[in-house]
């Protein structure tokens, strides 16, 4: 069994286990529930930003620890201090450390979008994202049927939120161009090596049609790939570990957002 197989059958026993704890009736029941969530788009798309998803990440199965001792709004605070445009959160436990709880805390701590990074299988998620606080879910095509990432992308858009599709492939991506989706994120991370690149951004660009906007996800830890993902139309960038592992994450996204300015300053004066 691959990694990503292992975390989808955990989370299915987990999923199973909340559901009989906290059925949906008590999730439609909490007072985020019925808020209308931040849009995405608008916060990637605002103008003088970056369009930078921060992430709040303590582990992950590809680096084990990363960071095991922060508070999580307090590092999202730091984000949004630095031009974040929106932030993620790792819900999963077992693999990276995440809780439901981060997610709660976060969303009481920023104005921003908050995406729940998690291995989404059940509408039951997808509530329950809702009713904590997130604003973005996540749908990974590696891990679900066409058809399945068409129904739950139907079932979040009908709660208002938005849904970031991620893909790997060019397969991927062709099998799940559903209308439901918001954001198509390429993942530069693949699932099973764990092998990064970006060129996996790179080539899969031109066959993202224009109705979606475009995310480049992990392995983003030097700033001077983000022009050529800029130029390739990318208007999301994904980073968790690059922050993360650093003693202020805050900062981090700071200096690398500053360097970035920069970059992009330079790749337009020698395009004049
Ligand atoms: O990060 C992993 O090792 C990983 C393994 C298996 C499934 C998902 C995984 N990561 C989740 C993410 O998507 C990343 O946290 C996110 O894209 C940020 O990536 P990075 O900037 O490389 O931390």
């Amino acid at each position: 069994m691959s990694i990503l197989d292992n975390i989808i059958s955990n989370t299915r026993a987990e999923v199973a286990q909340r559901r009989e704890q906290t059925p949906v009736s008590r999730l439609e029941k909490y007072p985020l529930f019925d808020r209308t969530p931040l849009r995405a788009a608008n916060y990637l798309r605002a103008p003088g930003k970056l369009g930078i998803i921060a992430e709040v990440k303590r582990q992950s199965p590809s680096k084990g620890i990363i960071n095991a001792d922060f508070d999580a709004p307090e590092v999202a605070r730091g984000y949004e201090a630095a031009g974040a445009s929106c932030i993620s959160v790792l819900t999963d436990q077992k693999y990276f450390g995440g809780s439901l709880t981060d997610l709660s805390r976060v969303k009481a701590a920023v104005q921003l979008p908050v995406l729940r990074k998690d291995f989404i299988i059940s509408e039951y998620q997808i509530t329950e994202a809702k009713a904590i606080g997130a604003d973005i879910i996540l749908l990974i095509a590696a891990a679900l049927p066409p058809a399945t990432v068409a129904s739950l992308a139907r079932f979040a858009q009908q709660l208002g939120l938005s849904v970031l599709l991620e893909v790997h492939t060019l397969e991927e991506l062709q099998q799940n161009l559903h209308p439901e989706v918001d954001l198509i994120g390429v993942n530069n991370r693949d699932l099973h090596s764990f092998e990064i690149s970006v060129k996996h951004s790179l080539q899969l660009a031109p066959h993202i049609p224009a109705q979606f906007l475009r995310v480049s996800e992990s392995g983003l830890t030097n700033y001077e790939v983000v022009p050529a993902l800029k130029q390739a139309g990318y208007e999301g960038f994904l980073i968790g570990e690059t922050f993360m592992r650093e003693r202020d994450p805050g900062l981090a996204l700071a200096t690398y957002s500053q360097e970035l300015r920069k970059a992009l300053s330079n790749a337009q004066t020698v395009a004049l």
